[in-house]
């Protein structure tokens, strides 16, 4: 494995039901970040998550802090926080933590019953009787008890309480600064959450998946330009995504440079620019259909199969 990569994963493919398929996608995630997979609903996010951690074989390969993901010491070697977890609900808390405790190496009994006092886990209900948040941070103390240097957390602040949201964030961001090698990659229908956290995103349409995009690279790329009047064929300008009449002539641009430089040879008088924030860019890039992999296709990084 490249030790610049704590995630790589080459040709996975996931034929589920007749109607959808995952992949190809080839991914690698440098050590040290965090990462948000963003997607609409149905855009297979779960099911490359679950595809990630070894839970049912297919087709192509991951590998996980240097081990194959299928195997034994692959599935040890991180945490994984599932959307959902059946085969815990017949059992309590604390016989969940004694199989744990009794069989992992990097089981840590300190952080454990500091994140069961935050959450006030009951340590002998069944899974199963506790409410949806209660299961989810059942399991979150669970796998982050575990000092492991990857995090796999299929939208896991979904049902957190605020408090345990908040909680949570700071348990996320005390992992990162505890262990520079570590590396989260996180599931989100939240643009906030990416913003707090992430470094890189991730964007899933139709079971592919982009190369991670640089957090701040979408910051740079996504502008609102407020104008003194409207310019001819302005909407087919490089970039242009949106152009705005109300409460003042703007454009929404995902390439900021093109879309200046286009301008400013025409003489547009510009009056502002303004960064997008992530709910607003982060929608635009999940509801058009081929930009944003264009652009990664363009730079060479991907390759043209994602683009069928
Ligand atoms: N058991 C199943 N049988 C058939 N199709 C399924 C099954 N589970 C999921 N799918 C299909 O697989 C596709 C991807 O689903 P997946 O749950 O991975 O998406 P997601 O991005 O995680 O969605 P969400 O944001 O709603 O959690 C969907 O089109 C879904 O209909």
């Amino acid at each position: 494995m490249n030790a610049m990569h704590t995630l790589t994963c080459k040709n996975i493919v996931r034929q589920v039901g007749n109607d959808f398929t995952l992949g190809p996608i080839n991914l690698e995630i440098p050590t040290g970040t965090v990462t948000a997979v963003i997607g609409n609903n149905g855009a297979g996010k779960t099911t490359f998550f679950q595809a990630l951690s070894g839970d049912y074989p297919g087709e192509g390969e991951t590998n996980i802090l240097g081990y194959n993901s299928h195997h034994i010491e692959g599935k040890a070697s991180f945490s994984y926080v599932p959307q959902s977890f059946p085969e815990f609900h017949p059992f309590r808390l604390q016989q969940l933590r004694d199989f744990q405790a009794a069989h992992d190496e990097t089981w840590n009994e300190a952080l454990f019953q500091l994140y069961i006092q935050q959450f006030k886990l009951p340590m002998n209900k069944r899974i199963q009787d506790l409410s949806v948040g209660m299961q989810r941070k059942a399991v979150i103390a669970l796998q982050l008890s575990r000092e492991t240097s990857f995090l796999l957390l299929d939208e896991p602040f979904a049902g957190l309480d605020m408090e345990g949201q908040t909680q949570f964030e700071k348990i996320l961001l005390s992992k990162m600064e505890g262990n520079p090698q570590c590396s989260i990659v996180f599931a989100t229908h939240v643009a906030s959450e990416v913003g707090r956290l992430a470094d890189f995103v991730v964007i899933m349409k139709h079971g592919k998946a982009s190369t991670p995009i640089e957090k701040d690279t979408l910051r740079q790329q996504w502008k609102r330009i407020w104008l003194t009047k409207p310019m001819e064929d302005m909407e087919d300008a490089p970039g242009v995504k949106k152009v705005l009449t109300e409460p003042a002539l703007q454009i929404i641009t995902n390439n900021a440079p093109e879309t200046e430089t286009w301008l400013a040879n025409r003489g547009a008088e510009v009056v502002k620019r303004t960064t997008l924030d992530l709910y607003e860019s982060l929608p635009l890039i999940l509801n058009e259909e081929r930009n944003t992999f264009e652009m990664e296709k363009e730079r060479g990084v991907i390759s043209d199969d994602i683009n069928d």
